[in-house]
């Protein structure tokens, strides 16, 4: 487990993160969403070592996490790096080789992984040949070549398209599957939660939430409701307590307490219910909640 804990920053006299804490479990894909300007590339910065923080520890199973350890990080960074002049295969080899690899199995790394991402038949070209789609899939393959215990990915969905999105999400599930601990950020919802067992939460530098998926929804599941009938449903607006989040003939989501809900159920009866249950949340609707 790679756990964060009270890390601050300051940039002059703008302080970019306060006291951010959470884990990072391995075996896990986590996802780290936040609004534009939130702190997630600062934070992704401190733990990969590229950026000191003012205060606070980085640590990996207890022990502060140091060069060594980082050796056998993998990342992905917000300003892509790949030297534009070498070819796509040559040159994650050679990120693998500077990573302690031997040549061989540098070499058959990076041909697994072009497979993988559908780039094989661009091994030989140079990397800046390449669509910048396709710059960012062999990224991912640099940050993945010596099969890091440890991978931290800036942003590595934007601008790819459905096919290769798959693929990314594949590589990082199965390092994932042996054992990696991989955060990675991301602005689509809707992909962070199809992916992700965990998720963390950043809005103006503090974490808002972190945890399982699972958890976080049910944890914001608190006062919502959905009720289905076979009658009308205009009685439910006269409720008092009763407020109507969404609503269309015979069906409503509103937010009550249990016991309007307990009154909302007893009247629904007479309407011919259908279901009736606690609403949860959506990681998107999770997202507004928490970032209030
Ligand atoms: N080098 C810097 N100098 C001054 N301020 C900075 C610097 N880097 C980041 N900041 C500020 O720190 C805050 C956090 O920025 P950061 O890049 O970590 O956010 P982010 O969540 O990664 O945003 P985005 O989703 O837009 O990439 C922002 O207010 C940003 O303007």
């Amino acid at each position: 487990m790679l756990t964060l804990t009270g890390i601050t920053k300051t940039y002059g006299d703008r302080r970019a993160l306060d006291d951010v804490s959470f884990g990072i479990e391995r075996g896990r894909l986590t996802g780290f969403v936040g609004a534009n300007g939130a702190g997630k590339t600062t934070t992704m910065r401190i733990l990969l070592g590229l950026l000191v923080p003012d205060g606070g520890t980085v640590e990996q199973d207890g022990m502060v996490v140091g060069a060594d350890q980082r050796r056998r990080f993998g990342y992905m960074p917000e300003e892509r790096g790949l030297y534009p002049k070498m070819k796509v295969a040559e040159q994650i080899e050679y990120l693998g080789r500077l990573r302690g690899m031997g040549k061989r199995s540098a070499a058959s790394a990076t041909a697994e992984l072009l497979e993988r991402l559908g780039l094989s038949e661009r091994a030989g070209d140079l990397v800046e040949k390449l669509s910048l789609g396709n710059q960012q899939r062999a990224q991912i393959a640099a940050a993945l070549v010596h099969d890091p215990d440890v991978l931290v990915l800036d942003e590595p969905f934007s601008g790819l398209d459905p096919l290769a999105v798959d693929s990314v999400a594949g590589v990082l599930s199965d390092a994932a599957a042996r054992g990696a601990s991989v955060l990675f950020s991301s602005h689509q919802l809707e992909l962070v939660e199809r992916l992700c067992q965990d998720i963390v939460v950043i809005a103006g530098g503090t974490i808002r939430a972190s945890g399982s998926a699972d958890a976080l929804r049910d944890q914001n599941a608190g006062s919502r409701f959905e009720l289905l009938v076979r009658q009308d449903l205009e009685w439910l607006s006269a409720v008092d307590g009763v407020r109507i989040l969404q609503a269309r003939p015979g069906w409503a989501l509103f937010e009550a307490s249990p016991e309007t809900a307990q009154r909302v159920l007893e009247r629904a009866i007479g309407s011919g219910v259908v279901s009736f249950a606690p609403h949860r949340p959506s990681l998107t609707e999770v997202f507004r909640e928490v970032v209030q």
